[in-house]
């Protein structure tokens, strides 16, 4: 398209990431800062099964038509190498029912305590609208927990490289290298690129320079 810009794509609304997650709105709202401009909402989706993509998509397309409007969201995925990607996807019921020792646990049998962590947002521009999705991993190891337990298996994740699991690290410091990091500035540039407008009113803005 030699030159010729896009002519912008009008959304009759800001973005909204719907999660039930606040610690997750917590990163997204540090990592993004003012590059995106996006409202959120609290809701709690149905934890999917199927292949982290299908999840994360499928999860987009019934945020989008609660809201009748353009969603993101993400999916969050714990795989352990030694159990060819499990827990994966369902994660959220493993810790909850058997906790960092439990996943420690899963491992014992195994040598290979490697692990990735993968978040996979999606975003929805309208509920008839196929999710384009953006995959960002942190490599690293399970280990017995250390650091603060105040999200989720921060305190079992140590990600190559460091001697801190995620819990140890500074906010900061996992929000530069984190899964969740990754994914996001593939979000950014993708808002970068897509000449995205929005029609409501005060809230109006463009999300090219
Ligand atoms: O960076 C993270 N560090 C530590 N733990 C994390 C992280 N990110 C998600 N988690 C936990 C939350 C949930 O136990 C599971 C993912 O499940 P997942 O369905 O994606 O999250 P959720 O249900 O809490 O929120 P949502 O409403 O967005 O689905 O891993
Ligand atoms: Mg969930």
């Amino acid at each position: 398209m030699s030159g010729a810009v896009a002519a912008a794509r009008v959304l009759p609304k800001a973005v909204t990431f719907v999660t039930g997650n606040a610690k997750k709105l917590e990163e997204v709202r540090a990592i993004l800062g003012s590059s995106i401009p996006f409202q959120s909402l609290k809701l709690d989706l149905p934890e999917l099964q199927g292949e982290p993509e299908d999840i994360s998509k499928e999860k987009a397309r019934m945020a989008a038509s609660q809201i009748n409007g353009p969603v993101l969201v993400e999916d969050t995925c714990l795989c352990f190498n030694a159990l060819k990607g499990l827990p994966g996807p369902y994660i959220k019921w493993f810790l909850e029912k058997i906790g960092h020792e439990g996943l420690n646990n899963l491992l014992i049998a195994y040598e290979d305590k490697s692990a990735f962590a993968m978040c996979i947002f999606s975003l929805a521009l309208g509920p008839e609208e196929e999710p384009i999705t953006f995959v960002g991993k942190t490599a690293g190891k399970i280990v017995p927990a250390r650091g603060p337990a105040d999200f989720g298996w921060d305190p079992v994740f140590q990600p190559d490289g460091f001697e801190q699991t995620y819990a140890e690290m500074p906010k900061s410091e996992k929000n530069e290298i984190s899964h969740r990091a990754r994914a996001l500035a593939l979000v950014k540039e993708h808002f970068a690129s897509a000449n995205y407008e929005v029609q409501s009113g005060l809230n109006s803005f463009s999300s090219t320079k």
